[in-house]
C-alpha cells in the first residue's frame, strides 16, 4: 500500500509501532465492522470538523513558507480541497443526522484536538517549509491509507459515505500530489541525499509526534 512518494515511505517506516497504532486504531476497526457507535462517529465528525479548520489554517502557511511556484500550487490546491471538499463531508453527514451547521461550527474543541493542530502550526511557525510538511504529511497520507484498506476490507455500509470519501480517485490524488511535494521540497533544500543530512532524524520525529498525536485523536473520538 502505497504510492505516495519515497520521503513518505521511509519516514512511515521509521515511526513504524505509532503508525500502526494510529493506522488500525480500535476506532478504525469500527467503522471497519460497522461496530462503532453513531454516537462516537458524530462526536468524531464534530471534533474532526473543528480540526480541519486549524488543518487548513496550517496548509494556507505551506503557502506561505513556499519557495517556488509549483510549492506554491500543491500547497493551494490542498487548502481548496480541504476547504470545499472535506469540510463538506463533514456538514453533510452531521445534517443528515439532525445537526445543524450553527451547532457544528459551535462544538467546543477537545484539548487533544487543539494539541494536535497547534502542535502542527508551531512546527511550521518556528520551521520552514519541511518542518511544516513532516507534521503534516501524518494525516493525509494516513486517511489515505485508512481509506483505502477500509474500502477493500470493510463489512458493513454503515460508515461508507466516510471510508468512500478517503478511497476516492479525488483524495488519493492529493495525498500523491502531497507525496511529491514532499519529495520536491526536500531535494530542493537539502539535496537528493536527504536522508543522509543532519535534518532527517528530526524531521522523522517530527512525523513521529504527529503519528502520536493521531493516535490520541481516535482514542478521543472514542470518549464523546
Ligand atoms: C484527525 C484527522 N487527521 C487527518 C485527517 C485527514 O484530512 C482528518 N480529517 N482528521
Amino acid at each position: 500500500m502505497n504510492g505516495y512518494g519515497k520521503a513518505f515511505a521511509l519516514m512511515r517506516d521509521a515511526a513504524q509501532g505509532p503508525w500502526r497504532d494510529y493506522t488500525r486504531h480500535a476506532f478504525v476497526e469500527g467503522l471497519k465492522d460497522g461496530t462503532l457507535p453513531r454516537a462516537a462517529f458524530l462526536h468524531y465528525l464534530r471534533q474532526d470538523y473543528v480540526f480541519l479548520i486549524h488543518f487548513s489554517r496550517a496548509w494556507a502557511l505551506a503557502v506561505v513558507k513556499s519557495e517556488t511556484h509549483a510549492e506554491m500550487l500543491a500547497a493551494s490546491r490542498t487548502v481548496n480541497g480541504l476547504i470545499s471538499e472535506e469540510m463538506q463531508l463533514h456538514i453533510g453527514i452531521c445534517e443528515a443526522a439532525g445537526i445543524s451547521q450553527d451547532e457544528l461550527f459551535a462544538t467546543p474543541e477537545r484539548p487533544e484536538n487543539l494539541a494536535y493542530t497547534r502542535y502542527v502550526l508551531e512546527a511550521g511557525y518556528s520551521g520552514d517549509l519541511l518542518d511544516l510538511l513532516a507534521a503534516l504529511a501524518p494525516c493525509v497520507m494516513g486517511y489515505g491509507e485508512i481509506g483505502t484498506r477500509l474500502a477493500a476490507e470493510a463489512t458493513s455500509d454503515t460508515y461508507r459515505d466516510w471510508i468512500n470519501a478517503y478511497s476516492s480517485s479525488e483524495y488519493q490524488e492529493a495525498c500523491q500530489a502531497v507525496g511529491e511535494l514532499l519529495d520536491s521540497a526536500l531535494t530542493r533544500r537539502l539535496g537528493a541525499d536527504f536522508r543522509t543530512t543532519p535534518r532527517w532524524d528530526r524531521l522523522c520525529q517530527t512525523f513521529r509526534t504527529a503519528t502520536e498525536l493521531e493516535v490520541n485523536f481516535w482514542q478521543m473520538g472514542l470518549t464523546p
